[in-house]
């Protein structure tokens, strides 16, 4: 069997991982694994871990390493027959360095979005907030104002969108991401995207993905995984 693809998108809020997540996994069949949407499954289905994470998440906090750690790792190691994409994990060195005893990871796509930018999208980001889907305004609208496409549900603006809270969010984000941004440019793994706009970050990150993932790989591994 050819090598499995491992990839991990980072960047703040805001900075566009779960929009260019879904262009990726779309383009090149990679399993999209969100770390917010895994936690949110977890707290529907009342797990042990979605118990305890839910308190947490409830408070604006990030859920501790050692419980984020032992939802997760486990998740990927079920995934050994597919080539993947983390998003939303690892967020801290501890995450990275557990990550990093059960895998050897190809490509770290670092998302690198200025302030403004990421204030003006968030105050336009509109959730389903049980299914983690988010829309914006312009950018990507719902076919119904205010209601989810897929479940007709209410969308919500969350409250750590505004703008007053996405400042201490960011500061918060670069400091636990530089640790681990730095240990990715150690390893020669680190792909930094800047700009404004993700439809111009994408063709790039497109070129990037065609000259690292093998040729037909990304073709056999959508059609054993959907
Ligand atoms: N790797 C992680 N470590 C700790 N907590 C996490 C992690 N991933 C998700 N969480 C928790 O789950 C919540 C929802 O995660 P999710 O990534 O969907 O949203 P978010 O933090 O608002 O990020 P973004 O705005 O970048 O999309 C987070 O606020 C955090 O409490
Ligand atoms: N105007 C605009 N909005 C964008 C662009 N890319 C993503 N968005 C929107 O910005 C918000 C943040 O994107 P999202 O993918 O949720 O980022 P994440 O928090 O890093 O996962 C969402 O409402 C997206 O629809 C862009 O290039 N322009």
């Amino acid at each position: 069997m050819s090598k499995l693809f491992r990839a991990v998108i980072m960047g703040p809020p805001g900075s566009g991982k779960g929009t260019i997540s879904e262009r990726i996994a779309h383009s090149f069949g990679l399993k999209h694994i969100s770390s917010g949407d895994f936690v949110r499954e977890n707290i529907s289905a009342n797990t042990e871990a979605g118990v305890l994470a839910k308190t947490y998440i409830k408070k604006g906090l990030l859920v501790p390493d050692h419980v984020m750690t032992r939802l997760l790792l486990p998740r990927l190691e079920e995934m050994t027959k597919y080539s993947w994409l983390l998003d939303g994990f690892p967020r801290t060195l501890a995450q990275a360095d557990a990550l990093n005893s059960i895998c050897d990871l190809d490509v770290v796509i670092n998302l690198n979005i200025p302030l403004e930018t990421l204030k003006e999208r968030l105050r336009h980001r509109w959730t389903h907030p049980s299914s983690g889907r988010v829309y914006n305004m312009y950018f990507n609208p719902p076919r119904i104002q205010g209601l989810d496409d897929i479940t007709g549900e209410q969308l919500i603006q969350q409250e750590d969108d505004r703008p007053e809270a996405l400042v201490a969010r960011l500061r918060h984000y670069k400091d636990i991401a530089k640790p681990v941004i730095d240990l990715y440019k150690a390893k020669s793994i680190l792909y930094t995207f800047s700009d404004t706009e993700t439809d111009r970050i994408w063709p790039n990150i497109s070129t990037l993905l065609s000259t690292k993932i093998p040729i037909g790989q990304s073709d056999a591994r959508c059609a054993s995984t959907h």
